[in-house]
């Protein structure tokens, strides 16, 4: 029986809910997109709510840091459309698609102002909740806020981490440019985010997985390995 048919058989009274937090290039979209490769399950990357908005108010030619803007632009959720395809993404808001678009770092570092504005965090996690009530036959999300806002209720809930060093490393792999830059803008958006939300210590339940020494695959084996589990409790 793969791990995917043994998590399956857990749904049969529901959906299995995989929430994975944690800080900047902690690993959690590629990791959670891989376990839900893994399981056959459906894959949400809640930050891509936050980035597209962030998209909008800076097309618009908006401030994100101007709170009015903010809950200004948040009637235009109706036109966010998510894939929650853990093969591929599709982002799209006000009829642009934005997959690519706000991936960049001119939208990383307008996102905070987004992020602290709590009309727009209630906003976006009514649409995330009802992506996850509509599941089939599980998800993985990920996010800041995962584990303890939008489903404290997952069957799994992760706070996937790594040193920052780590962290910086595998960003500035990913990146380039100048190291130095892009550990000062990694830390930069943890210390701007974690004044909003705690994602840096595991809430009651959550199960740490820290990547540091971890090769890619064993950290998806280390999640798919807690789904298993849960099933068979
Ligand atoms: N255990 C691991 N070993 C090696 N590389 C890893 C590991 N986990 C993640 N990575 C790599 O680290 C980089 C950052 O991962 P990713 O973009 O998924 O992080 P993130 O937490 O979603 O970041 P952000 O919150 O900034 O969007 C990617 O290149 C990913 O492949
Ligand atoms: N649950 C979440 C998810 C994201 N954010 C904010 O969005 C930014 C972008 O997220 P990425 O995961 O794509 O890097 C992030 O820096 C947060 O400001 C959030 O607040 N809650």
């Amino acid at each position: 029986m793969s791990a995917g048919d043994a998590v399956d058989e857990r749904a049969e009274g529901g959906a299995t809910v995989i929430a994975i937090d944690g800080p900047a290039g902690s690993g959690k979209s590629s990791v959670a997109r891989a376990v839900a490769r893994e399981l056959g399950f459906q894959f949400l990357d809640t930050g891509a709510a936050y980035r597209a908005l962030t998209w909008l108010i800076l097309e618009r030619g908006g401030d994100t840091d101007d709170e009015a803007t903010v809950l200004a632009s948040l009637g235009a959720l109706d036109t966010l459309e998510l894939t929650i395809d853990a093969s591929g993404q599709r982002v799209a808001i006000a009829g642009h698609d934005v997959t690519e678009a706000i991936r960049t770092e001119r939208i990383s570092a307008a996102v905070a102002g987004v992020a602290r504005t709590l009309p727009a965090r209630e906003a976006v996690n009514v649409r995330f909740r009802a992506i996850i009530a509509a599941a089939d036959p599980g998800i993985v999300a990920e996010g800041r806020d995962i584990t303890t806002v939008v489903a404290p209720d997952a069957d799994v809930r992760v706070l996937l981490t790594a040193d920052e060093a780590v962290r910086i490393r595998r960003r500035f792999g990913d990146v380039g440019g100048d190291e130095q830059q892009v550990g000062a803008r990694l830390s930069a958006r943890d210390a701007s985010d974690s004044r909003v939300i705690d994602f840096l210590h595991a809430a009651d339940g959550v199960t740490v997985v820290d990547s540091t020494d971890l090769t890619f695959d064993e950290t998806v084996d280390a999640i798919v390995r807690l789904a298993t589990e849960e099933r068979h409790d």
